[in-house]
């Protein structure tokens, strides 16, 4: 065949011997047919790559360690490799892949001989196949550096026993104590929890802030407990708050223990037990009549500390005026003066502010959040997030309470039940917990001024109801009670009821 000078005939071949004696159409085809056939053969070797990939992934062994705090063995479930090895791989064969591919050409075209090719020097060129060797070698051979982690802290623990099937023996709550309602084990008595929208009660008729305030009456007397509904706090504030409380518990402990001044700030392990121990962080905040805020958060939440104490000076300014409205309307709903209650929280009342934050625990079923308690201050007004966790006793049974979007929770408090001479019953309650979302509370405790006399009005003594409790004040109770506070609803009658006969400070 005459080929003009300018046109070489190719006349070497790549695979298939003789190919340059092939017409041009048949080679073309057979390469593109071969082609077709590797890229079929290498989708089906991918899957099976990644399948295998997976399993080798999902392999677990039981670990057992020593829990710092108890001694005692833990054991849980962990992987046997480290997910990085996955992510290492993959990258190494997405990287080194025309790598790979170039040099078993070569080393096909090259059989029989010693030097290195034109190919093989390229591909060298090309990369730097020695990282995927390095880094697979890297992460089998050497082990992950593992930080000693804080396990003192709730937060941490949560993160440590991620999977885990047993938690420290501090946390297990003596058979009787255990949740027997899991966190949304809503029930029956559930829908019965009154729920008041207080839309109308400055601007509705007079019939309707009637029946608002016998709603709320028939609510302190039977429940201790109620749902408030068009409360007026901005829904944004409330988000906010909780936005912000959570980005304070998710920073880490150490971060946290900045803001640690014993009985108020941080608390990342909460005793009041010595040998139990409630699954919860709280950030507890003086917010009246003298606010620490500014110091807590002195040398912490650098980022959004302005934003923080604004935030949370917002929120107190509303949730106060919420805090006197529910105020009036209860002294209505006992025929007293609208102010009977309402005037001695109006000047320097006593407030602490509490985030609650509950971490994800593996075993929900054993421990709590907080033991059952009664709350010793007067009224208790709580904003949650949406998941659930908060339970009231009534008649001796557990009714998880469901949230309900944009309501503030209100709980009667130990000493109003006192000021209302038993009237009023203060709320046994608990927090429980669940194994996969952290949950956050911001809790508002309100007390009157320190040395406002809670003395029941004579009015609500009579032959049904003799006298139960002395007059006293919130700075002689508060001390006394914060020994019992966690020991389910025991704190008032031990120390203000006038037929206790161990009426003694402890
Ligand atoms: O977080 C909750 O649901 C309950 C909080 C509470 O009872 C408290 O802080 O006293
Ligand atoms: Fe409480």
């Amino acid at each position: 065949m005459n080929v003009p000078n300018s046109r070489k005939t190719c006349n070497d071949h790549f695979l298939l011997i003789n190919q340059e004696k092939w017409p041009t159409s048949i080679s073309t085809s057979v390469y593109v047919a071969g082609l077709a056939y590797c890229f079929i053969g290498l989708t089906i070797a991918s899957s099976l790559f990644m399948n295998a990939l997976e399993t080798i992934m999902k392999q677990t062994r039981m670990v057992t360690q020593k829990d710092p705090l108890s001694g005692l063995q833990v054991a849980r479930r962990e992987r046997v490799w480290n997910l990085a090895v996955a992510d290492v791989t993959l990258l190494a064969l997405g990287t080194s892949f025309p790598q790979i591919s170039l040099a078993l050409i070569d080393a096909f075209k090259n059989l029989g001989q010693l030097s290195d090719s034109d190919l093989h020097q390229s591909q060298r060129k090309m990369g730097e196949h020695g990282i995927w060797r390095e880094q697979m070698t890297g992460v089998l051979v050497a082990p992950t550096p593992r930080r000693a982690v804080n396990l003192d802290n709730v937060g941490n623990l949560s993160v440590a026993l991620k999977n885990a099937v047993a938690i420290p023996d501090a946390y297990v709550q003596p058979e009787g104590l255990r949740p027997d309602v899991p966190y949304d084990g809503y029930s029956e008595e559930t829908d019965q929890i009154p729920v008041v929208d207080l839309h109308n009660s400055n601007t509705g008729t007079v019939e309707e802030r009637q029946r608002i305030i016998s709603d709320i009456g028939c609510a302190c007397k039977e429940w201790g407990f109620l749902q408030v509904l068009n409360h007026g706090v901005p829904d944004r504030l409330m988000q906010r708050l909780t936005d912000l409380g959570t980005r304070f518990f998710q920073m880490p402990a150490a971060e946290k223990e900045k803001a640690a001044f014993g009985q108020v700030g941080y608390e990342g392990r909460h005793v009041y037990m010595p040998e139990r121990v409630q699954w919860v962080e709280t950030l507890a905040l003086v917010t009246g009549p003298d606010p620490n805020l500014e110091d807590i958060l002195r040398v912490t939440c650098a980022d959004y500390r302005e934003e923080f104490i604004a935030t949370v000076n917002e929120y107190i300014q509303e949730i106060q005026r919420v805090g006197l409205v529910l105020l009036e309307l209860m002294a209505e709903s006992l025929a007293l003066e609208k102010s009977f209650f309402s005037q001695h929280f109006e000047k320097n009342s006593t407030s602490v502010t509490r985030f609650n934050y509950y971490p994800p625990c593996p075993l929900p079923s054993v421990a709590l959040g907080l033991f059952p308690h009664a709350d010793p201050n007067c009224i208790t007004i709580l904003n949650q997030d949406d998941i659930g966790g908060l339970q009231i006793r009534k008649d001796g049974r557990w009714i998880s309470v469901r949230p309900l979007k944009d309501t503030l929770v209100v709980n009667v408090g130990d000493s109003l039940q006192a000021w209302t001479n038993g009237h009023f019953k203060s709320v046994e309650h608990r927090a429980v917990l669940n194994s996969v979302k952290p949950r956050l509370s911001v809790v508002f405790f309100y007390s009157p001024y320190a040395q406002a006399a809670m003395a029941p009005p004579l009015k609500l003594v009579d032959e049904c109801h003799p006298l139960l409790y002395r007059p006293f004040t919130w700075a002689e109770y508060f001390p006394r009670m914060q020994k019992k506070r966690m020991e389910g609803k025991v704190g008032i009658d031990t120390f203000m009821r006038l037929d206790h006969k161990e009426d003694s400070p402890t």
